[in-house]
């Protein structure tokens, strides 16, 4: 399908287009146009991929600038998901403009994924095939090769240097499967194949952390220019990477190893001292000039993974004291020794990195400056050093990262020194978390380097709490309603059993029998009318095998399954791909399954039961998260003191957001239907931080049942749900052809010349306008008496 939004030609590779597609597009046109950044909320499974790619590629092919888009999704289908859609859009477009357009989209994920080195991608950890691959592809072991050293290299590797650097890859659009078979035939590595053709790339799809993580961005992405488009999609969760990315937890075992650690790097110094003097030599001359001219001669493989330094740290020379590189190993082994003393506490310390760094003065005379530059001057050591099995000094540089972390932020950093596992534990465990409260700080370089960042996700709201945590501001911030020919969705709150008794996951009463027995009874009913897979979310692991056992006893279980099959997941990966492999199964064969999981686990975040995969899903309980946690305490009294959001409107934002996820995993289109259940009396307070798309579907006579009243009008809606519905129902109200987008364009635009006759014109097409347009034409009585026509 073919149309215009503005002056904009658009490519859009389905006859027929969803209202909120193109509302979507034109909001983000309009974010593109103005150069700034944009939230958006977008109903799940309603093509928000292929309209985000549509766009971009419409705005990259059509303007001069041809600026690059960096995708970033979350999992590696997710990454494959989206390049299957972008070859589909330019398989179209080729065919819509009788030309190839000189185009590249290229994915990339880790070398774990992507390896095909015989041995090495036999390994199971990806910490281990990293540090393999690079023990097989370091500039130095090259070197010692061309030297006639015995050292092994990596073909596929190597076969890259046969290549011309900028055509490593024909041009076109590159699944991972695609390039992994390419790679097996031309015998080339696909990771370092994706790598290096980056910048010869229109589009990139990757994992979050090439951008977030700044101990990956600086290696992968430095080389992007500031016009690029950066999209992060599924980004409900993006605060929580961005925290995850910068915080480094310490055990007493990391710090043994990091000591032997630190002892082979001293034999490896001396060793080198009698062999081969000149090249420490050589590094400490480096060192005077700076780290950036120490690093120059890092290549693209990468030693270990620094945290970001502020730039000007890395022009700076290396202080004296750690220039020499016995005097660095003499300085990292007293730090570590100090933190193991500190490990010795037996009651809880909490503190902030200027108090932290103090006491280390006091102590040890270890200054901040010199802490400073830890991460970055061992990679330099291990690199001068020619070491190559990295894992055994993976423990020291996990103690550097941390040395240079404390060392560079005054705020957003606390330390927690937890001496036990848990209240209740007496043999001691310590862990030393130097945990980040502010997000704002590692996607701050994205925002600052980037012109337009897109967030998008199908749950993002509140859409204010986004800008306000991550510290930026948009241009653009919408959350789009769902049109709909008929209520394909039933939301519903359910706060009591039919006994009138509470149901609440509630502190004080979520073990209360009454309340477990309630919950059961409503897994019994849902299971009886459901037709194939019901998804059941509870709040956390600990509080669904406690219910799972309350159930066995009162029998509630064997009820369940004389009509499906139960499944559980559990924390182990490997056991919940099986589970869910045998969940599906049973939906496709038998009488369906139950499927048993938590709120914030694998399953509720990009898993996809869709159609008969999942029917029903029903969240027990608000999944809030441990409030007793420590580093949780530490991030609210955080956001509260620096971006004054209350500690209860973040838990209760936390809460609804993943709430909406474990929701939206059942409905995944427009010809998809499922009923949705938040069974907690809690939910009818939260109700306004649902996504627009869902609380605009819940009717205020579904907020408040009980379990009989749910299951009457869950049976009801799947009575109407049973009944066919063909697509043309739906044409010209929840999708549109080209000549239904050419109606609504005209109908906005005399819209608009109106209000330029009363002043107030805009040049650009708002989203929302759209989509007031199409619920203006929803027409409830023609689809009545359509239904009522194949009644009959
Ligand atoms: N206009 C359209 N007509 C027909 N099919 C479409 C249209 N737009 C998208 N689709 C298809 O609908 C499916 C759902 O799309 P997609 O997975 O991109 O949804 P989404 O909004 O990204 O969902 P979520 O973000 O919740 O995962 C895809 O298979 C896509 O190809
Ligand atoms: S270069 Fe590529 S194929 Fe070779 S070990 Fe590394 S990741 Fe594997």
């Amino acid at each position: 399908m073919k149309f215009n939004i503005e002056d904009l030609p658009v490519l859009f590779p389905y006859p027929r287009i969803y209202p909120e597609q193109y509302a979507y597009m034109c909001d983000l046109k309009r974010t593109l146009d103005a150069g700034g950044h944009c939230v958006l909320e977008m109903p799940s499974g309603t093509g928000k991929t292929v309209s985000l790619l549509s766009l971009i590629v419409a705005y990259q092919q059509y303007y001069p600038e041809h600026r690059k888009l960096i995708y970033c999704s979350r999992t590696m289908s997710e990454i494959e998901k989206a390049l299957a859609e972008l070859r589909g859009l330019m398989k179209y477009r080729a065919e819509q403009l009788g030309y190839e357009e000189d185009f590249r989209g290229l994915g990339l994920t880790s070398r774990k994924n992507l390896c095909l080195h015989p041995s090495v991608k036999r390994e199971k950890s990806g910490s281990v095939v990293d540090a393999r691959c690079r023990s097989l592809t370091a500039g130095f072991v090259k070197e010692k090769k061309e030297r006639g050293e015995d050292v092994d290299l990596c073909i596929y590797h190597e076969n890259l240097d046969l290549l011309e650097p900028h055509n490593l890859i024909p041009a076109g659009v590159w699944t991972l499967d695609g390039m992994l078979q390419y790679g097996e035939q031309q015998k080339q590595c696909p990771y370092f194949t994706a790598r290096r053709m980056m910048p010869f790339c229109n589009v990139i799809i990757y994992s979050y952390h090439y951008l977030l993580d700044p101990k990956i961005a600086e290696r992968v992405s430095k080389e992007l220019s500031k016009d690029c488009i950066v999209v992060f999609d599924e980004a409900h969760n993006i605060d929580n990477v961005c925290i995850e990315s910068l915080s480094i937890d310490l055990t007493e075992d990391a710090l043994r190893k990091a000591t032997n650690g630190a002892t082979k790097l001293d034999r490896k110094i001396m060793e080198m001292k009698s062999t081969d003097a000149a090249k420490l030599q050589n590094e400490y001359a480096k060192l005077v000039e700076g780290l950036r001219e120490a690093d120059e001669a890092r290549d693209d493989g990468a030693f270990m993974a620094n945290p970001a330094l502020p730039d000007d740290l890395l022009k700076e020379a290396v202080p004296g004291n750690i220039r020499r590189a016995e005097h660095f190993i003499a300085f990292l082994k007293r730090f570590v020794e100090y933190l193991k003393t500190r490990m010795k506490v037996l009651h809880v310390i909490s503190e902030t990195p200027p108090s932290f760094l103090q006491h280390l003065k006091e102590l040890t005379f270890i200054e901040k400056k010199p802490l400073r530059f830890c991460a970055e001057r061992l990679t330099s050591l291990v690199r001068t050093l020619e070491l190559s099995n990295i894992e055994d000094y993976q423990s020291l540089q996990e103690v550097a990262s941390f040395a240079t972390l404390v060392a560079t932020y005054d705020t957003g950093f606390l330390l927690i020194l937890e001496p036990y596992e848990s209240e209740s534990a007496t043999v001691s465990n310590p862990v030393l978390h130097l945990t980040c409260l502010d997000a704002a700080i590692a996607i701050k370089p994205v925002f600052d380097r980037f012109s337009s960042v897109i967030i998008t996700s199908g749950t993002i709201s509140p859409l204010e709490m986004y800008p306000k945590m991550l510290g930026f501001t948009t241009v653009v911030q919408e959350s789009y309603s769902m049109t709909l020919a008929r209520r394909s969705f039933l939301p519903m709150i359910v706060t009591r059993g039919s006994d009138q008794g509470d149901i609440s996951s509630g502190f004080q009463i979520r073990n209360d029998p009454g309340v477990v027995r309630n919950y059961g009874n409503l897994l019994t009913e849902f299971a009886k009318l459901t037709p194939d897979g019901i998804v059941v979310f509870f709040p956390s692991y600990l509080y669904m095998e406690s219910i799972i056992s309350y159930w066995q006893g009162m029998g509630i279980l064997d009820q369940v399954w004389k009509y499906k099959l139960i499944l559980v997941e559990t924390p182990d990966s490997q056991e919940t791909s099986l589970a869910l492999e045998t969940y599906r199964t049973a939906c496709s064969n038998g009488r369906g399954a139950v499927l048993l999981c938590v709120a914030r686990g694998k399953v509720s975040e990009g898993i996809d039961f869709d159609h008969h995969y999942g029917r029903t899903v029903i969240c027990i309980g608000v999944p809030f998260q441990y409030t007793e946690s420590r580093i949780l305490k530490a991030r609210l009294e955080f956001l509260r003191e620096t971006y004054r959001i209350k500690e209860n409107d973040f838990l209760s934002f936390d809460a609804m957001r993943h709430a909406a996820q474990c929701l939206g995993r059942v409905l995944r289109g427009k010809d998809d239907y499922g009923i949705m259940v938040l069974a907690d009396r809690r939910f009818q307070k939260k109700r306004g931080q649902l996504p627009k798309w869902i609380n605009q579907a819940l009717l205020d006579s579904d907020t408040n049942l009980s379990v009989d009243q749910a299951t009457a009008t869950a049976r009801k809606f799947l009575k109407t749900m049973s009944l066919p519905f063909p697509a043309r129902f739906q044409e010209g109200i929840s999708t549109w052809s080209a000549e239904d987008l050419a109606k609504h364009k005209a109908k906005l635009e005399e819209e608009k010349i109106r209000e330029l006759q009363h002043g107030s014109g805009d040049r650009h097409v708002h989203g929302q306008d759209v989509i007031r347009e199409a619920e203006g034409e929803f027409d409830e009585e023609g689809i009545d008496d359509a239904m009522m026509e194949l009644d009959a």
